[in-house]
C-alpha cells in the first residue's frame, strides 16, 4: 500500500518530536518533510538521539518548499504561525492539522482578546473542524483544516461530555481543577519551566482566566445543545514531565431529585453515571472508563493516546466527581493529531497509536 506523505512544521519542539516518534513507525504514512528555522540542514537523528536509526531526514527551512510534496501538514508551532502559513498550503490542496490554538475558537474578536494579538488569517475563521474525534469524527474525516484541542480542553471535555446534555445536571456550576506536567509549556518556554523552578513545587497559574477557558466554554456549550454553561477552570503546574489530570465537580440541577446519591433510580448516583459514561464511550478506542472506585493515574497513560476516567461521589448529595487523565503531549497534542490524520486519510483510527504505558515510567 502506498504511504501518504506528511510534513511537520516545528520539528524541534516537544509536540513536533512526539509527532516524529509516532509517525516514523506509523504503518501507513511517510514523514517527507520536517521544518525548523534554527536547525535547518541538521539531521533529525543527530538532533534527537532518541530517533537515531529511525530516519535519514534532515530539518529543512520552512520556506524551502519541501512541504509542497505532502498530502497533510502538521503545525506544531506557537500561536499565529499556522494562521500565517496555512492559506498558501490549503490553496495547493494540502490539508492541515494545527496543534496550536489558531483555529479553535469561532469568534475572531474573542480569539484576539484572549491571545492578545491580531489574528493573521481572519478569513479562515469558521473553516476549521475542532479535532476532538469523540465529538466530530465525521466532520474531521472530510476536513481540510483541523484545529486540535488544547491539552486541558481534551482532558476536561472528555470528562464532561456524557453529562452535558443531561437535564439532571447543573451546567452553571461546573468546577474543573486541572494539573499539567511541565512539558505542556513547550520546549521554548524559558525560566518558568527550569528544574529549579518546578521541582519540589506546586502552584496554580492563570487562575484569573486561562486562554483555554473560552475554548472549553464554546465546545462544552455546543455539546450541551446551547444550554448556558458556567465553568470555573483553574490550572496547576505539577513537577512531572508529562501528564495531566482534571478533577471535575458536577452538581445536580436545582430541579433534579435530591435523594441520597446511591439510591436506585437516581441519575446522579455513581452507578448511574458510570453506566452513562460506559455507554457513551463504549466504542471509543481511546477512552477508558475505569470500574467504580478506581482512581486514574497519569502514569497509566504516559506515552499513550488514552484518556482514562474515574467516577466518584462522597456521601450526601454532593457533586459527582470525575477524574480524567491524559498524557498532555499525546492525547493532549500529537497523538490526537495523528488520530485526526488517520480519520482524514480513511485509515483505522488506532493505526500507529496502539501503545501501552511504561510501568514504572
Ligand atoms: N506541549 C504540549 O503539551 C502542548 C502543546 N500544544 C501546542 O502545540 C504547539 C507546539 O507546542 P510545543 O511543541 O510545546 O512548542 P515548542 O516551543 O516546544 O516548539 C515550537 C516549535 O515551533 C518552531 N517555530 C517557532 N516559531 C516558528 C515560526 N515562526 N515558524 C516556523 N516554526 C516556528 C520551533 O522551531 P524553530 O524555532 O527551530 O523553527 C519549534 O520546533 C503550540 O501551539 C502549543 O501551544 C498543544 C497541546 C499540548
Ligand atoms: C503547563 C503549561 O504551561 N501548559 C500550557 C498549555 C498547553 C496547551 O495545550 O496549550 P495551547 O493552547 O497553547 O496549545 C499553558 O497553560 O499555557
Amino acid at each position: 500500500m502506498k504511504r501518504s506523505k506528511v510534513g511537520i512544521v516545528g520539528g524541534t519542539g516537544y509536540t513536533g518530536a512526539e509527532l516524529l516518534r509516532l509517525l516514523l513507525v506509523h504503518p501507513h504514512v511517510e514523514v517527507a518533510a520536517i521544518t525548523s528555522r534554527s536547525e535547518a540542514g541538521q539531521k533529525v537523528g543527530d538532533y534527537f538521539p532518541s530517533l537515531r536509526g529511525r530516519t535519514d531526514l534532515a530539518f529543512s527551512d520552512p520556506e524551502s518548499g519541501d512541504l509542497d510534496q505532502c498530502e497533510i501538514v502538521f503545525f506544531a508551532t506557537p500561536h499565529t504561525v499556522a494562521a500565517s502559513q496555512v492559506g498558501a498550503l490549503l490553496a495547493k490542496g494540502i490539508r492541515v492539522i494545527d496543534l496550536s490554538a489558531d483555529f479553535r475558537l469561532a469568534d475572531k474578536d474573542q480569539w484576539e482578546q484572549w491571545y492578545k494579538v491580531t489574528h493573521p488569517a481572519p478569513g479562515l475563521f469558521g473553516e476549521a473542524v475542532y479535532g476532538l474525534p469523540e465529538v466530530h469524527r465525521e466532520a474531521i474525516a472530510s476536513a481540510r483544516l483541523v484545529a486540535c484541542p488544547g491539552c486541558y480542553p481534551t482532558a476536561i471535555l472528555l470528562g464532561l461530555l456524557p453529562l452535558l446534555d443531561q437535564d439532571f445536571v447543573d451546567l452553571t456550576s461546573i468546577i474543573a481543577d486541572a494539573k499539567s506536567g511541565v512539558s505542556g509549556a513547550g520546549r521554548a518556554a524559558a525560566v518558568g519551566t527550569l528544574l529549579c523552578e518546578t521541582s519540589e513545587n506546586f502552584k496554580t497559574y492563570a487562575a484569573n482566566g486561562h486562554r483555554h477557558l473560552p475554548e472549553l466554554i464554546q465546545h462544552a456549550t455546543s455539546s450541551a445543545g446551547g444550554r448556558p454553561l458556567g465553568l470555573t477552570f483553574v490550572p496547576h503546574l505539577v513537577p512531572m514531565m508529562r501528564g495531566m489530570e482534571a478533577t471535575l465537580y458536577i452538581r445536580r440541577a436545582p430541579s433534579g431529585t435530591s435523594e441520597s446519591g446511591n439510591d436506585a433510580g437516581d441519575p446522579l448516583s455513581p452507578q448511574a453515571v458510570h453506566d452513562l459514561f460506559s455507554r457513551y464511550f463504549e466504542s471509543e478506542p481511546f477512552v477508558d472508563v475505569l470500574p467504580l472506585g478506581q482512581h486514574p493515574e497519569t502514569r497509566s497513560v504516559k506515552g499513550t493516546n488514552i484518556c482514562r476516567i474515574g467516577i466518584f461521589r462522597q456521601p450526601g448529595d454532593g457533586p459527582i466527581i470525575i477524574s480524567s487523565v491524559i498524557d498532555n503531549v499525546v492525547k493532549g497534542a500529537s497523538g490526537q493529531a495523528v488520530q485526526n490524520m488517520n480519520l482524514m486519510l480513511g485509515l483505522p483510527e488506532i493505526a500507529g497509536l496502539d501503545y501501552t504505558a511504561l510501568l514504572p515510567g
